[in-house]
């Protein structure tokens, strides 16, 4: 009851009347009305065999009786399956279309995470003779290009085909999963890139995309989606000489769109979160059309239902003692360790790895690395080559890596939303998984007040057993010493990484710490070296 009354009513009013997706149940595909054949075998082919209750949800307010009337905005927990829960009913509406142009997009704010979302239609959009394309600048510009814009063909640079000497380069996707800026690139430069016949606009993670702006990408889309010259005068277009054979789409707009019984599109849109925001100025920009809030149980962030919270106390100097301590015990499952910057990624990943003895593969994954060496790291980690992953928040947003059972806070979160999002890489798809979260004595209380905006997920405190502890002292000695050396190697090679009194002075192994543990400790420390 105390926690309900903390519990903030959000002040737009079509958030207060949500549909609750926990009252939905899975519903096996051969129940599943108006499901077309090819994608239920697809779907099949895939491993799924029944759809998720959000999935189930959603498939109700797009193809069911709700159909598409309302904009959706969709709040459910992390590994819920919303992914597919937009994809599969985007699929199905467009299986009908007979002409190829892009109707659907999808905006993420990170590559890897497009790529894992083009992957899921990439299963079961070929199946009705739909293609799929990526923009996320993971190839060139020029070859990105080639996979989305179809242009005459040429032999010789002589046209044979008439039909084709007349054709403008037009688009060869129906479906497209972008990255903003990428987006933006493709809006601005290239020839017969169109949002004009666009259908559906789905923006994942949208609490993220909208913290930054992004190139206006959102603007630019909406402003391109919806025409003045339609608003004020619907007819005139109809009347307009359009190029030789290309498509038209005539959006309706004003009060009536999108009403049943209305033959013309307007653009449907789906945002979704685990953490979704309900601050009105932020979803205003979305320019929702009477938008249909879908959120799971009464409260506005939710764990996974079969993730176990625990806490791990222990003192700041041994953090990282304690940490190999929970590694050990992990046995070589897949684990993910949070940490709170990339610097502190870096440091920690390098010196888990002067550990000697320990019997998994540990790398770093972070903001601070290039994209190639990011998508090299999380393709071994998917593989099972690596073991533990040295995280910094890149890694928190909606990315999926079958079999991670473990996920560790080396340092405390600073916002209930960045909990969720870190301890949701494990618990996914209905599986079990634990978050362990390292914590000083003086961070007990605000961790878990921390945590009780998330749910009324317990909490216990996990401890390790002492002599395990102590037993890892020496390694954990002669790995300090061994990353003074790496750490004043890599201060040559970067010349000016930390102030220390001169090159040849030996780094005192409370420097060497403080670099590890505590970089803030470090400022103090060369502050007051002068
Ligand atoms: N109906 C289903 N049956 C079986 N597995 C499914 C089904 N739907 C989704 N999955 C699997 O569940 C996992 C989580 O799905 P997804 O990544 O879409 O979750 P999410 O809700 O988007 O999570 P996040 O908020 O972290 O992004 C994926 O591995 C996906 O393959």
């Amino acid at each position: 009851m105390e926690d309900s009354k903390q519990e903030k009513v959000p002040v737009l009013p079509w958030m207060r009347n949500p549909i609750d997706v926990s009252l939905f149940e899975e519903c096996p595909l051969r129940l599943l009305p108006c499901l077309d054949p090819r994608l239920e075998e697809a779907l099949q082919k895939m491993g799924v065999n029944s759809l998720f209750p959000v999935q189930a949800a959603v498939w109700q307010e797009t193809i069911g009786p709700g159909g598409f009337e309302r904009d959706l905005c969709i709040n459910s927990p992390t590994g819920s399956g919303k992914t597919m829960a937009y994809a599969l009913p985007i699929v199905q509406k467009l299986s009908t279309r007979t002409i190829k142009c892009l109707r659907a997009l999808v905006v993420l704010p990170t590559r890897d995470l497009a790529l894992q979302v083009k992957e899921v239609f990439a299963a079961i959009a070929p199946s009705v003779g739909l293609s799929v394309g990526l923009a996320v600048g993971q190839s060139s510009i020029a070859d990105e290009i080639a996979e989305l814009i179809k242009r005459p063909k040429l032999e010789l640079g002589i046209c044979y085909d008439p039909e084709d000497l007349w054709m403008k380069p037009q688009g060869s996707v129906d479906i497209l999963v972008a990255t903003p800026g990428r987006l933006m690139d493709h809006i601005n430069t290239t020839e017969g890139f169109t949002l004009e016949h666009l259908s559906y606009l789905v923006v994942d993670e949208t609490d993220r995309l909208l913290r930054e702006a992004y190139q206006s990408w959102l603007p630019t889309v909406l402003q391109l989606t919806c025409s003045s010259e339609d608003i004020l005068f619907p007819h005139a277009r109809l009347f307009t000489p359009s190029a030789l054979g290309s498509l038209k789409t005539i959006r309706r707009s004003g009060i009536e769109r999108g009403f049943k019984g209305k033959p013309c599109p307007r653009l449907m849109k789906m945002i979704l979160s685990a953490t979704l925001t309900q601050d009105p100025s932020k979803l205003a920009q979305l320019e929702l059309h009477h938008p249909l809030l879908l959120t799971t149980g009464p409260r506005r962030y939710k764990l996974p239902e079969k993730l176990e919270s625990y806490i791990t106390i222990c003192t700041s100097k041994l953090k990282p003692l304690y940490l190999v301590g929970l590694l050990q015990e992990l046995k070589g499952e897949k684990c993910i360790v949070f940490t709170k910057s990339v610097e502190s990624t870096h440091r920690l990943s390098t010196l888990l790895n002067l550990f000697g003895g320990l019997q998994f593969n540990i790398k770093e994954y972070s903001g601070l690395q290039r994209q190639s060496v990011r998508s090299k790291t999380l393709r071994a980690f998917r593989e099972g080559e690596i073991q533990v992953l040295v995280s910094s928040d890149a890694m928190t947003r909606g990315m999926d890596v079958e079999g991670v059972t473990t996920v560790i806070n080396y340092d405390m979160p600073a916002y209930t939303k960045t909990y969720i999002h870190r301890a949701g890489r494990t618990a996914r798809a209905g599986q079990t998984g634990s978050c362990f979260t390292l914590l000083l004595r003086g961070e007990v209380k605000r961790f878990k007040k921390l945590l009780q905006k998330a749910d009324k997920n317990p909490c216990p405190v996990y401890s390790l057993p002492s002599d395990s502890i102590e037993s890892l002292r020496p390694l954990y000695s002669s790995a300090l010493e061994k990353l003074k050396e790496s750490v004043e190697s890599e201060t040559l090679k970067r010349h000016i990484v930390f102030q220390l009194p001169s090159r040849n002075s030996k780094m005192s192994m409370d420097v060497v710490y403080a670099k590890v543990v505590s970089p803030s400790r470090l400022d103090l420390l060369s502050c007051s070296k002068g």
